[in-house]
């Protein structure tokens, strides 16, 4: 049966919107070798933009409104036309989005993991008291305190380069930062060891892209169906619920991590103070169909043990 049906026509271009950060590019880049050789006879065009989020980097994001400041002008590109998709880190994507876009496709997680990066030390285990870890997130550093007190947690920001070069100027004697994007960027030999999820559990979405599109377009929804990769898919769409249920999209320690097993969606959450003194956990396991309600009921058990005293301390 050939590729056209009555409801099917394959693309003849696609324009991606994207950041213009090496790893936005990579992503983008990976998602058009990707529907290149899904649709032979397609063009396929990144259309590169700096967005207000990468104009201020070096900031805290919580400071200046969130992490919406890296989609917006790519939506905006959505809306006009301009673009057909954007490709996105799942994790940078807000947990609410606004009403005439859709994410359709979450493709096959990369490690979701975050990854120790030293030249000086073997591990965190392996850090005298008083060593410095930076980390550009208040999920890592809380649990960084939680297990390990003696080490003295500090921010670090900037896109990948700029925190590795940071490191290297000796600012940091080790950073956290996410595995899956060392290993795209062709950096995986800087990873010294990857933190276990019970040592770190991920960001909603870590290591995951998402591809967004106005929700009216069910022609792109249904060129990017193959991209679609169901387990993580439903893994993704429950950590997002435990955050969206939470916290929104604003930036605040918690954690939330799904995993297939047997067949079933293992989901686990935590939400904690910055200097890690007061941490819930929570644990479900559900079918991955139900895996919006798996995340709200994981909120729940969360609320449960007094998660919203703990995010309205930190407000
Ligand atoms: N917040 C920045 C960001 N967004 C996505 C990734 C890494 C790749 C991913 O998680 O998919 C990173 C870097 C980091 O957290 O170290």
């Amino acid at each position: 049966m050939s590729a056209t049906t009555a409801d099917f026509t394959p693309p003849e271009r696609i324009v991606i919107a994207t950041r213009e950060s090496r790893l936005a590019l990579w992503q983008a880049e990976h998602v058009k070798a990707r529907l290149e050789s899904l649709y032979p006879g397609c063009r396929v065009e990144l259309l590169g933009m700096t967005t207000r989020g990468d104009q201020i980097l070096d900031r805290p994001l919580a400071k200046v409104g969130g992490k919406g400041l890296f989609v917006k002008e790519l939506e905006a590109a959505l809306l006009d036309g301009r673009a057909d998709i954007a490709v996105h880190s799942m994790k940078d994507v807000p947990m609410q989005l606004t009403e005439p876009f859709a994410l359709p496709c979450i493709s096959a997680r990369e490690v979701p993991l975050d990854a120790f990066v030293s030249s000086r030390y073997e591990s965190l285990a392996d850090m005298p008291p008083g060593a410095v870890v930076g980390t550009s997130s208040l999920r890592r550093e809380s649990q960084l305190h939680a297990q390990y007190p003696m080490l003295s947690v500090t921010s670090l920001r900037g896109n990948l380069d700029t925190r590795l070069r940071k490191l290297d100027e000796g600012q940091y004697d080790a950073i956290i930062l996410a595995a899956a994007g060392l290993k795209r960027l062709g950096l995986a030999d800087r990873i010294r060891g990857e933190l276990p999820s019970e040592v770190s559990l991920p960001a909603a979405g870590q290591g995951a892209l998402g591809i967004e599109c106005l929700a009216s377009r069910t022609d792109v929804a249904a060129w990017l169906a193959p991209l679609n990769d169901a387990d993580t898919s439903a893994c993704v769409r429950a950590e997002r619920a435990v955050s969206r249920a939470l916290a929104g999209s604003c930036e605040v320690p918690l954690g939330a991590y799904g995993e297939m097993r047997d067949g079933l969606l293992w989901l686990r959450g935590f939400v904690a103070l910055p200097d890690g003194s007061r941490m819930v956990r929570a644990e479900r396991e559900g079918r991955p169909e139900d895996c919006e309600s798996l995340g709200l009921a994981l909120a729940n058990d969360l609320r449960s043990q007094g998660a919203e005293e703990i995010l309205a301390q930190i407000g």
